[in-house]
């Protein structure tokens, strides 16, 4: 196998550009989708004083069980600053801070209420109820590191820990370019021998997830006139993303124009599908030529186009290997590292891949329902079921990216 390896290509694209450096200060209203720039601190405690986690009755514990006179009443927002004499409890409402002197909560479902006193049967312990102070996030932790991404959970946590505004990365800017004669925008029947132009929508979409600035360049004709045309001045981008005319045909005027007018890092990579991909730089822009096959080019963007736009922030992709067995074989024989669609399936404590998806180079509905994607290595002869091989867990593979499936999708997936 003469291809060079994902991991090289990613280095070679990372040899050309680094971690942005810019950044801008903005509102944390605005930063979904945005990667920090600084390390985020928490400002407070969390929750910020002892709470009460249910509607009941604050006390001190030894004085369980027994009759408690209720000498007043804290509800969220308040304090309760009146000294409470030993023996007597305060009613207390969920979210409301545990008045100083006292270290329990009993929730009212279990006491007796009378109309100035409380009844508690039984022995409660101190701190019951109670979301102590710093329980969650303690004043000073860090909560992030540079290269985060923010999505929901982390827009929650920001608030949490009292941030108003937040240093973010500039978007990485990206100019998206796709080619082929064959290529026409959805909205007209297609033309004899069209096709409609996938790339362009899929790729902008998983650019923008990604957290890029997108560039949608007019799609490119077949020629090298207008190939040189769209790739003339890259200056502006941190990234060029091409699709198509990466082969060996006779209309393949991407590959001849890296060849020719760039410095091209690689051509071909140890991956099937993907394997049709090159890299290339151009006055210090670096260029991802992709597959103009989307399942091909998808592949090639989970395995080093979403690592490097990842890169660009200074972060890398959390990437999880597992080990399964082939529920199905897969009895041809691989030159290049195959990267098969899988479901997961779990029998008896044991993880199987299910890898009876389309897995065509032109195929991108599999992915619809791939979890994962069990790896048969370079050179592999035929492999029976039951064999042992790692499966490669991606952030944003799958279904788990769509959030929410109907109710059929596992029994009869789109074919
Ligand atoms: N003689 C050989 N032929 C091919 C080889 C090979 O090794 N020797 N490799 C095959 C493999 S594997 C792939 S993958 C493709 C890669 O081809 P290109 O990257 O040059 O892409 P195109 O030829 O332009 O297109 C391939 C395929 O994808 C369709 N396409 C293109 N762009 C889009 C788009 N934006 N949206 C939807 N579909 C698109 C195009 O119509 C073709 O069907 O080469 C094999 N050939
Ligand atoms: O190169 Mo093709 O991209 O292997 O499927």
């Amino acid at each position: 196998m003469s291809y060079i390896s994902v991991t090289e290509a990613l280095d070679l694209l990372k040899s050309v550009r680094g971690r942005i450096e810019d950044s801008e200060q903005i509102p944390i209203e605005q930063c979904w989708g945005r990667t920090l720039a600084e390390e985020v601190v928490a400002f407070s405690d969390s929750p910020p004083f002892h709470r009460a986690a249910m509607d009941g009755y604050a006390l001190r514990a030894q004085d369980t069980p027994g009759t408690l006179p209720i000498l007043g009443q804290v509800n969220a927002g308040e304090v309760f600053t009146q000294h409470v004499p030993q023996g007597y409890a305060v009613r207390i409402m969920t979210g409301a801070p545990l008045p100083q002197e006292l270290d329990t909560v009993i929730e009212q479902e279990a006491v007796t209420r009378h109309n100035q006193h409380i009844e508690v049967p039984r022995v409660v312990k101190t701190l019951r109820n109670v979301s102590t102070q710093g329980s969650e996030i303690t004043r000073g932790t860090t909560v992030f590191q540079p290269g985060q991404y923010i999505g929901s959970l982390e827009m929650g946590l920001l608030a949490l820990s009292g941030y108003a505004t937040v240093k973010v990365y500039r978007k990485p800017r990206v100019l998206l370019v796709t080619t082929g004669d064959e290529l026409q925008n959805p909205g007209q029947a297609l033309q004899p021998g069209h096709i409609y132009n996938v790339n362009r929508y899929l790729f902008a979409a998983l650019l923008t997830e990604a957290g890029a600035d997108v560039t949608w360049a007019p799609p490119a004709a077949d020629t090298s006139h207008a190939v040189a045309l769209a790739l003339s001045d890259l200056t502006p981008y941190d990234l060029v993303i091409t699709t198509g005319g990466v082969s060996v045909g006779d209309k393949d005027h991407v590959i001849q124009f890296l060849r020719n007018h760039t410095r091209l890092l690689f051509w071909r990579v140890d991956m099937h599908p993907g394997k049709s991909i090159a890299g290339a730089e151009k006055d210090h822009v670096p260029i991802l030529a992709l597959s103009g096959n989307p399942g091909a080019a998808m592949m090639s963007w989970y395995l080093i186009g979403l690592p490097f736009v990842v890169s660009l922030y200074g972060a890398y992709l959390p990437l999880r290997h597992i080990s399964g067995r082939l529920r199905h074989p897969f009895m041809k024989p691989t030159r290049e590292t195959r990267y098969l669609r899988a479901r997961i399936q779990v029998e008896q404590g044991e993880i199987f891949f299910d890898t009876q998806l389309p897995q065509g180079s032109d195929i991108i509905t599999a992915y619809r329902q791939s979890e994962v994607l069990a790896i048969i290595p370079e050179g592999s002869p035929p492999v029976p079921s039951g064999t042992e091989v790692t499966g490669l867990m991606i952030p944003g593979l799958g279904p788990e990216r769509l959030y929410w499936l109907p109710q059929n999708h596992r029994e009869s997936p789109p074919s």
